[in-house]
């Protein structure tokens, strides 16, 4: 009969239209086989894959160090300011298609400067791909100067006094190797991140023990845990997190890949909701891990019996862990308000 007709989209439907926000994404994890071949081909790197196949079967990880080794060979192709812009330019033309309205970039600095990179050249290829799809896909953006973890900690200040020289930087952050690597090695550079008055968030509890987000809070002061899956073997972590409305950038598929979850049926995700912990999805490196944000999304919610209004909420929570300004936030909000009320969504 007609009015039985259940008009209600489907989970993949009502995720692909949501309007999204992005806020764990390397944009060296964005890195698609083809586009590294063509980088290497254009500026003479040798890399050890002829095709696009031996490419993707490389990546296959046991654990974070494994995938490192791989992501950091990838970005050694990087080398010109265009080769910074066609990367970043990829990505946002994804953000377009999967309707992401806002996302948040981490860079990694330290590898391309390494590989003789000048910093102007990055920074510079980045943001101006980052300002053309503000202007022509009303995509806002931030991007965040990551630390790793697993080098000298002592001339990231320097490092960071640069970056904002050239400005664009809206925070700093810390990825790389975690385990052996305890993230109050960088207090210096944090303290004075804080001071200059730049967002910061760290890496930690994906591989890593609850003592790590521990230290990251207390001892780096940051506004957002990237990963953090580890903290619900801590109750008097996760009470923490909860009371301070602490947000977690949650990455299922790079979760997956690195095996920190044997499958996405045993991720932790539906059990960090319930806790009360401020949970977003985030897609973290997706040439890598096998998709971006959407698939993310939809694979995740299925997986663990999550249902389109669970969708809004973890979007709800993105815009609002975001850093951009109130007039966005309360944009996006409205986009999503908008988009969870309207009939043909059926919640
Ligand atoms: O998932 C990650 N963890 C730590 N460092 C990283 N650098 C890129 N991706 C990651
Ligand atoms: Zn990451």
């Amino acid at each position: 009969m007609e009015s039985m007709t259940n008009t209600a989209a489907t989970l993949p439907d009502f995720v692909q239209s949501l309007p999204k926000v992005e806020l764990h994404l390397h944009i060296e994890g964005t890195l698609e086989p083809e586009m590294l071949l063509t980088l290497a081909r254009r500026n003479g790197v040798h890399i050890p894959y002829r095709t696009i196949d031996a490419a993707r079967a490389a990546y296959q990880f046991a654990d974070l160090q494994s995938f490192l080794q791989v992501y950091y060979l990838g970005g050694s192709v990087l080398r010109k300011e265009r080769d910074f812009y066609e990367l970043t330019q990829a990505y946002l033309a994804r953000c377009k298609v999967q309707r992401i309205r806002h996302a948040e970039l981490f860079f990694d600095p330290q590898t391309h400067l390494a590989n003789g990179v000048a910093l102007e050249a990055v920074i510079g290829g980045i943001h101006a791909a980052l300002r053309d799809a503000e202007r022509d896909w009303d995509i806002s953006s931030a991007l965040i100067l990551c630390f790793e973890r697993d080098r000298d900690p002592e001339p990231a200040v320097a490092l960071l006094e640069r970056a904002c020289r050239l400005g664009g930087i809206v925070g700093i952050g810390l990825d790389s190797a975690e385990l052996g690597h305890p993230p109050g090695r960088f207090q210096e550079v944090f303290a004075v991140a804080g001071s200059l008055g730049l967002h910061r968030v760290a890496h930690a509890g994906e591989e890593g023990p609850p003592a790590y987000i521990w230290q990251a809070l207390d001892v780096l002061g940051v506004e957002r845990i990237d990963h953090g899956v580890r903290c619900l073997e801590d109750p008097v972590l996760v009470h923490r997190l909860v009371d301070d409305r602490v947000p977690l950038t949650v990455c299922p598929f790079s979760n997956v890949a690195l095996k920190v979850f044997d499958q996405l049926s045993t991720h932790n995700l539906a059990r960090l909701l319930k806790a009360g912990l401020w949970v977003t999805i985030n897609s973290d490196d997706p040439a890598y891990f096998g998709g971006y944000l959407n698939e993310n999304m939809i694979d995740t919610l299925s997986c663990l019996n999550l249902t389109a209004r669970d969708a809004l909420i973890l979007e709800r929570n993105a815009v609002t862990a975001a850093f951009c300004s109130d007039q966005r936030k309360q944009s996006l909000l409205k986009e999503l308000d908008e988009y969870g009320a309207s009939p043909q969504n059926g919640l």
